[in-house]
């Protein structure tokens, strides 16, 4: 954002005029909310504070009853904001002498890009009197105390009911914990030329349908199910099955050609029964998938669904990797805890691999891994880890992070809290399988297979179970397909 800003500048715009558009922006929100008349501004030292100068002034000329706040000295404020601190030509109040309860809405221009440390003393003390005071908050910007870069609180944060921010969203807004503190985020248009994308050339995105479609794959009229792609899914023992089912069926209604569930005998008749249009092989061992992966037609295979953790794991997603299209899940990563590098040696062989951990998988396979653990956020860590695996790595949780060896990331916003249910994991792989079988390059098969799986839980609504997903997808799907094809 300050390579944004500053690219407006140089073609034009003073940042002055930013900040006055930023103000009034926030004003505008302000304005609209319900029963507000009494507002309390509080602003920071910088120019987070001098959003907030502005925005008390426009909301004074507009008739709200306003009173400011400055939190430090106000012959120390600087450039822009000192500038619009002398067009305010009311009090400036210490934070300590105001009863922050009386006033209808306070807007929180605190602190916002130019956080560089922990809250501490009367910062952090305002921050915490005004969560406690139970009043709706506007933040500009950011809630203060959270950081923009990490979605993660520093030291303290009061919990909006909106946000205002700038041009476009940062990591913060979209990672939890920032997400739930930013309450709805609105972003302005403060006139920073759409140009400035390409001047700083972002590597992370909202995962949705601009960040992959370009490389989503459209079945061809003349197409044939063999130009679509033989996923093959390696099913475990009976009780534990169903997993490698749901992945199997994930993976053939998000379009592979064809899929091949690959069973320990015992099980062949219940994967048979279970869906006509899937496909069984025996194949108990590793060495039998191998025998079973000679056909080079099998390119893109699912591991780790319901197969245990386990030295015959590791051995299957040896036997599986050498020139294939890689999904791992569950098993296949836990069954190399610690071992990341072990894993990064397989899949150095593979065409592309994904692996999709939740959180505790994730600690397990990079446990010991500092560079990956120790990442300031989640968006940090799922970058460190694709480096070191060398694979894209989909981490997952409400706010799913999709990241590339080569550091591009999309965060995900659209997963519903009722999609946290047993198997939806395993669908999940299913759809990046369905779609790597079709092709896609895997790091846009991951993002499509994530938002897939959250518009699939919303077209399902609450009450869904895991089952449910694959059958959402046709739906979903209708939609998307009409949307690229519009
Ligand atoms: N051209 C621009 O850069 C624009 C910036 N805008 C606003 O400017 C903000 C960024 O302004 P700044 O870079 O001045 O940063 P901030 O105003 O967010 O914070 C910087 C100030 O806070 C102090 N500070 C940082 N961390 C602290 C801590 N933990 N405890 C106590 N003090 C701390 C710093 O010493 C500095 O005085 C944005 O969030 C946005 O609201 C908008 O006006 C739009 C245009
Ligand atoms: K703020």
């Amino acid at each position: 954002m300050a390579r944004a800003d500053a690219f407006a500048v140089q073609m034009g715009t003073p940042s002055l005029t930013l900040m006055e558009r930023a103000g009034t922006a926030v004003a505008d929100v302000v304005a609209r909310s319900p029963l507000a008349t009494r507002v309390l501004v509080l602003c920071g030292p910088g120019n987070n504070g001098g959003d907030g100068f502005v925005a008390a002034r426009i909301l004074a000329q507009r008739g709200f009853r306003v009173r400011l706040a400055l939190l430090g000295d106000r012959d120390r404020l600087s450039g822009d904001a000192a500038a619009v601190a002398r067009q305010w030509k009311w009090a400036v109040d210490e934070p300590a002498a105001v009863d922050l309860a009386a006033c209808d809405l306070i807007v929180d221009a605190l602190f916002g890009a130019g956080l560089a440390r922990d809250l501490d003393g009367a910062a952090r003390a305002l921050v915490e009197r005004m969560a406690a005071a139970g009043r709706p908050i506007v933040a500009v910007d950011l809630p203060s105390g959270l950081d923009g870069v990490t979605g993660q609180v520093r030291g303290a944060a009061a919990p909006a009911r909106e946000t205002v921010t700038f041009f476009r969203r940062k990591p913060g807004h979209l990672l939890e914990p920032g997400r739930a503190l930013c309450g709805k985020v609105r972003v302005a248009d403060i006139g920073i030329p759409e140009d400035a994308i390409a001047a700083v050339r972002p590597t992370a995105f909202v995962n949705g349908p601009a960040a992959w479609q370009h490389a989503f794959p459209r079945p061809a009229a003349e197409g044939h199910k063999y130009d679509r792609g033989h996923a093959v899914v390696v099913s475990g023992e009976a009780w534990t099955s169903g997993a490698a089912r749901l992945c199997a069926r994930g993976a053939l209604r998000a379009g592979a050609g064809l899929v091949t569930l690959a069973c320990p005998a015992s099980v062949l008749p219940l994967q048979a029964a279970s869906y006509a249009a899937i496909m069984t092989r025996e194949a108990p061992d590793a060495r039998a998938l191998a025998h079973l992966l000679e056909d080079a037609r099998l390119h893109t295979v699912a591991l780790g669904p319901g197969l245990g953790a386990g030295e015959e794991t590791r051995r299957r997603v040896a036997a599986a990797a050498p020139g294939r299209r890689l999904v791992l899940d569950a098993d296949a990563l836990t069954s190399f805890a610690g071992e990341a590098d072990a894993l990064a040696a397989l899949l150095a062989g593979a065409e592309c691999a994904v692996i999709t951990p939740h959180a505790g998988e994730f600690a397990r396979l990079f446990a010991g891994a500092e560079a990956v653990l120790g990442a300031p956020s989640k968006l940090a860590a799922a970058r460190a880890a694709a480096r070191l695996v060398g694979a894209v790595v989909v981490l997952k949780g409400p706010d799913t992070v999709v990241a590339a060896p080569d550091g591009r990331a999309m965060i995900a916003e659209n997963a519903p809290p009722f999609l946290a249910t047993a198997g939806a994991g395993d669908v999940l792989a299913g759809f990046a399988a369905g779609l790597l079988a079709q092709g896609m390059p895997a790091f846009e098969a991951a993002g499509a297979a994530v938002w897939l799986h959250g518009e699939a839980a919303r077209e399902a609504g609450p009450g869904l179970i895991a089952d449910d997903l694959p059958e959402a997808l046709r739906a979903v799907y209708g939609r998307l397909f009409a949307q690229l094809a519009g």
